[in-house]
């Protein structure tokens, strides 16, 4: 049912492509970013670049959706060292999961300590609006209730224990400074907090999936992150997350509303600016407060 599920990459896999991104650049980050679909604007603003495209990277998977650039880019954002991923890769790109959440242990293994993630996603909640920004408390792995949890395979206990807590995985402190940052930016009329719940897809959800997922706890649905986090906390990184609320998700069968990925990239651009700024101020706050890190 899914794609090679068993698959995954030793230690020394992981080693090798983290000592070849080494042996490249003398950039040696301490925090890790992920750019959701129409989002990787924020690789371009750092400065001293050195890129990386996935194809050109050993062990790396390819980046095949659009609005994801498909490259690894190091640098630095307001003089701290940082490695960006322009594009991520999704379980519907035909990946096993554990190949999807791959570069969090190579993030690892440069020496990342925190990790932020960004991605598109639809509203339940009606009370969000297209353009939000949800920081994530939470999340829900639909896949995962069928056994798709990238760390199911033999464990390696140089990355973490076999049966990591998650209760803990969305930093505390992190949403706290993302909401003071948020402020004092000016964005409190457009910040939010909630619950996200990732689907396989490719396919947007049907009227009633999106009534269940609601109902179940879920404030915004998207198809990405959680795996993500989950290898991020298992080898003990700190992890922050928000969604861009890029579409209202369909939930009346009067609607004639449509979900497209057109619709998400779009969003995704008019946001733009503010994602970016909200980063970088949290990045450099995190080097402030060194207690951050
Ligand atoms: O990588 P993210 O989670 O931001 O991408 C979202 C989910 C699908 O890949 C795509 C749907 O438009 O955007
Ligand atoms: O409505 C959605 N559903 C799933 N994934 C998404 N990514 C952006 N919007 C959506």
């Amino acid at each position: 049912m899914f794609p090679e599920a068993g698959t995954g990459y030793s230690y020394e896999d992981c080693m090798a492509t983290a000592d070849w991104l080494m042996a490249q650049t003398d950039i040696r980050p301490t925090v890790g970013i992920v750019c959701g679909s129409g989002l990787g604007g924020l690789a371009d603003t750092l400065k001293d670049q050195v890129a990386f495209n996935y194809k050109d990277i050993p062990n790396f998977p390819q980046s095949t959706v659009h609005g994801h650039a498909g490259r690894l880019v190091f640098g630095t954002l307001k003089g701290r060292p940082c490695v960006c991923m322009q594009g991520r890769f999704h379980l519907y790109e035909g990946y096993p999961v554990q190949k999807v959440a791959l570069p969090m242990r190579i993030f690892k293994l440069l020496g990342v300590e925190t990790v932020i993630l960004t991605n598109a996603a639809g509203a339940l909640n009606e009370d969000f609006k297209v353009g939000d920004i949800m920081i994530i408390k939470d999340h829900i792995n639909m896949p995962g209730f069928a056994g798709n949890n990238p760390l199911v395979g033999p464990n390696e206990e140089r990355f973490g224990v076999r049966f990591p807590c998650m209760s803990d995985a969305y930093d505390r402190e992190l949403q706290q400074l993302a909401m003071d940052v948020g402020q004092d930016l000016g964005y409190g009329e457009f910040l939010r907090e909630g619950v996200y719940c990732v689907v396989a897809g490719p396919s947007f959800e049907t009227i009633a999936e999106s009534r269940m997922l609601h109902r179940l706890g879920a404030d915004a649905v998207g198809m990405s992150t959680a795996f993500e986090v989950i290898v991020a906390r298992h080898c003990g990184m700190r992890v922050f997350a928000f969604s861009l609320i890029t579409n209202q998700v369909v939930m009346d069968y009067d609607s004639e509303e449509k979900a497209n990925h057109e619709e998400v990239l779009e969003a995704g651009k008019q946001r733009e600016q503010q994602v970016e700024q909200l980063i970088c101020t949290m990045v450099t706050r995190i080097e402030h407060n060194n207690n951050y890190a």
